[in-house]
């Protein structure tokens, strides 16, 4: 103990110490119990151990020490001592002598160390720790001057000893100036190729001691962080644009990501899917399957709103074990493979509707389900239409072109007791005056020369026991509804050159957009037949007077209008649907059908935008949304109409058809505004 020079307590904090030590250059600390009574000596590497176990600086060493507690004595034999720290979690100290026995341990609570041997070289021992030790280390006098360098620094900056030692050391590494002058606590400094983040201790008496810590190893694992993020950027990026809809979940079947065209497709915001579990969000991907089986698969095809898809289902492995899974669903590449493919499905789905349509001719298609609305005096024509159905009277459906008028004539046959009987449907104002009777009654062999010896069976033979509907009604000529009349009054009619009375059980479905009362006061229209037809008068609403229906009908009809023509649209842009909503709806729903289909067309996929709407609908938008009058609606159906006039060249049946309204209804509008 004769090189002991100070005495420390067991509240000394390390920092205490520390400087203690530094200012009295490498000497031992002799260590008082509670009694005050010499107890033990701290050697400078046992203290640096210490430290570098982790204790605070600010720490009394002996709160750390008893912390710390070892069983060894004085008589332990040096080999078990060394097994012992070696061993130990508790960071136990050690000093050795040059020759490497053990020369100093810590031990009790209350005692610091007890020699074991004679200390003689403590430099040496700082010396070795300095050594090996994964800090470049370098000590300064009070000028800054340098007056130690370890060999890790010596290694780091690829310079002599000889060169380092002396110098002054802000003029060696000028990095380190604003850390002398306290400006800041660490600077990053380059010693020779190594980057290192460098940190300086002052000890006021003597000078200062700068520690290098290399970063190259924080560098790498920042980079690889780097990596790790841009290739979740690149991913995102992935997904933000995919074609497909791509969902990810987590080795919990926690959905993790998400592509935008997925969320389209499911109609889904993107909170009510991420980080739930896609077992209960999205059950009919059948995701969960490739948990289990470790194998992708891909499902059979599926269908939603009218639009065709199959999903993918990759499981994400690692090792033996399932980590998560990828649900890739196809919507698009099935119609889009290629433009031939796409044209051949669309050739195709209008073969099948035309053929689907020549199967059905002269059976109705329709029943209540077909006639879509949330319409509350709807639903209440459609009970009406229904009661009406099972009877056997005469129904007259009115209202203006295109708002369902013959959806409700199919309807009323299907639900009434001649079903199964056939349902016939003859345009009064698509056949020629000249054909019109044999078209009705048909006519006789012989009855013509020529070609058409055979005969022919007419509309009313035709529906015998089932529902003859006569559309346009109101477009008849004067001569024909009086035999009409005749029919509907005596059950019975004379085939065109025949002699001999046809009975017929025929119910008759009229239907017209045409003002009947003033045509009967003009005297265009017979009144007796009038009478006649108006047993029964159902009259269907303009869409502009149930604009609730507006949405409804635009989802229902882009799902059946997805199936018709292979496209995979979705919905509209908000304000391609803001544009819908306001408008005035002329055509009404058959307009809104083939906007829809023209829309459909334009977009392919995703969703209907502003500009794949005609411009007629969008000139006529308002610039405020209010209340549309009477006359602002007139005046936008005169502009669509002039419009389409125009844009037609005056073609009138070209002009109808690109309004969806019927040739009879834009004569009609046409007499309306006296266009000419
Ligand atoms: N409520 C509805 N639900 C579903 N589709 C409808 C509805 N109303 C009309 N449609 C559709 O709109 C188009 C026009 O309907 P429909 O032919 O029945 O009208 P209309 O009043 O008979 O027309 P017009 O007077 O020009 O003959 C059809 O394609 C029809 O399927």
């Amino acid at each position: 103990m004769t090189e002991v020079d100070f005495m420390i307590t067991a509240e000394t904090t390390f920092q205490e110490a520390l400087e203690l030590m530094y200012r009295e250059k490498w000497s031992l600390l002799p260590v008082m119990d509670e009694k005050r009574l010499p107890a033990g000596v701290l050697t400078r590497s046992c203290l640096y151990r210490m430290i570098s176990d982790g204790c605070a600086l600010t720490e009394p060493i002996g709160r750390y020490i008893k912390r710390h507690t070892e069983t060894i004595s004085v008589t332990t034999p040096p080999q078990q001592i060394e097994d012992i720290v070696k061993s130990s979690k508790v960071g136990t100290g050690v000093v050795t002598n040059e020759d490497g026995t053990v020369a100093g341990i810590l031990t009790k609570t209350d005692m610091v160390m007890s020699l074991l041997g004679s200390v003689s070289s403590l430099k040496n021992q700082l010396e070795t720790i300095l050594e090996h030790s994964n800090l470049g280390v370098l000590l300064t006098d009070l000028n800054r001057k340098i007056v130690f360098v370890n060999p890790k620094l010596i290694e780091m900056t690829g310079m002599a000893e000889q060169n380092l030692l002396h110098k002054a050391a802000d003029t060696v590494f000028p990095e380190l100036r604003s850390v002398f002058s306290g400006e800041d606590h660490l600077a990053s400094c380059t010693a020779g190729s190594v980057k290192t983040v460098a940190t300086v201790s002052s000890f006021k008496t003597n000078g200062y001691i700068v520690l290098f810590r290399d970063t190259s190893e924080i560098e790498k694992l920042a980079s690889e962080l780097q990596t790790v993020k841009a290739l979740k950027k690149s991913l995102e990026t992935a997904l933000e644009y995919a074609y497909d809809g791509i969902l990810m979940a987590d080795e919990d079947g926690r959905i993790k990501m998400v592509s935008p065209p997925f969320l389209d497709l499911f109609n889904l915001q993107e909170d009510e899917v991420l980080h739930k579990s896609v077992h209960k969000v999205q059950p009919q991907l059948e995701l969960g399957k490739v948990y289990k089986t470790q194998t992708a698969e891909v499902s059979d095809m599926m269908e939603l709103n009218g639009i065709k898809y199959i999903v993918q289902r990759i499981p994400i492995v690692e090792g033996d074990k399932v980590i998560g899974a990828i649900g890739k669903v196809m919507f698009r590449q099935l119609n889009e493979v290629s433009e031939m493919f796409k044209r051949l499905q669309r050739a195709e789905s209008k073969a099948s509707f035309y053929h689907q349509q020549y199967n059905q001719a002269e059976s109705a298609r329709f029943t209540w389900n077909h006639i879509w609305s949330r319409n509350e005096y709807m639903e209440k024509l459609k009970k009406s239409a229904a009661k009406a159905a099972k009877g056997r009277s005469t129904v007259l459906v009115r209202g203006e072109s295109g708002t369902g008028k013959e959806l409700f004539a199919h309807a009323i046959h299907n639900s009434s007791a001649r079903s199964s009987g056939k349902f016939v449907i003859v345009n009064c104002a698509a056949i020629p005056e000249d054909l019109l009777e044999s078209e009705f009654f048909g006519y006789e062999e012989g009855a013509f020369t020529g070609a058409r010896q055979k005969g022919k069976i007419g509309k009313f033979d035709l529906a015998n026991g089932g529902t003859l509907f006569l559309d346009e009604i109101g477009d008849m000529s004067v001569s024909l509804q009086a035999k009409l009349l005749r029919v509907l009054q005596e059950r019975e009619f004379y085939r065109v050159g025949g002699t001999k009375k046809v009975q017929v059980d025929v119910r008759i479905i009229a239907a017209t957009n045409r003002h009947l009362e003033e045509m009967v006061r003009e005297g265009t229209f017979r009144e007796d037949l009038y009478y006649r037809l108006n047993v029964i008068s159902l009259n269907v609403p303009p869409l502009r007077d149930r604009r609730e229906d507006i949405p409804h009908l635009m989802q229902k009809l882009m799902e059946e209008l997805n199936k018709v023509l292979g496209t995979t649209i979705t919905g509209l842009a908000d304000d391609a649907k803001e544009a819908m909503l306001h408008y005035s709806w002329p055509g009404n729903v058959r307009e809104l059908k083939n906007v829809l289909e023209r829309g459909m067309t334009f977009a392919e996929h995703g969703k209907i935008q502003l500009e794949d709407l005609p411009d007629y609908l969008l000139n006529t938008l308002p610039e405020k949304k209010m209340a549309l009058s009477i006359s602002l609606v007139e005046n936008a159906e005169l502009e669509a109409i002039k419009k389409a006039l125009d844009q037609m060249k005056g073609n009138k049946a070209k002009a109808a058809r690109m309004l969806g309204i019927s040739r009879s209804g834009l004569y009609e509008k046409i007499r309306k505004y006296q266009l000419q």
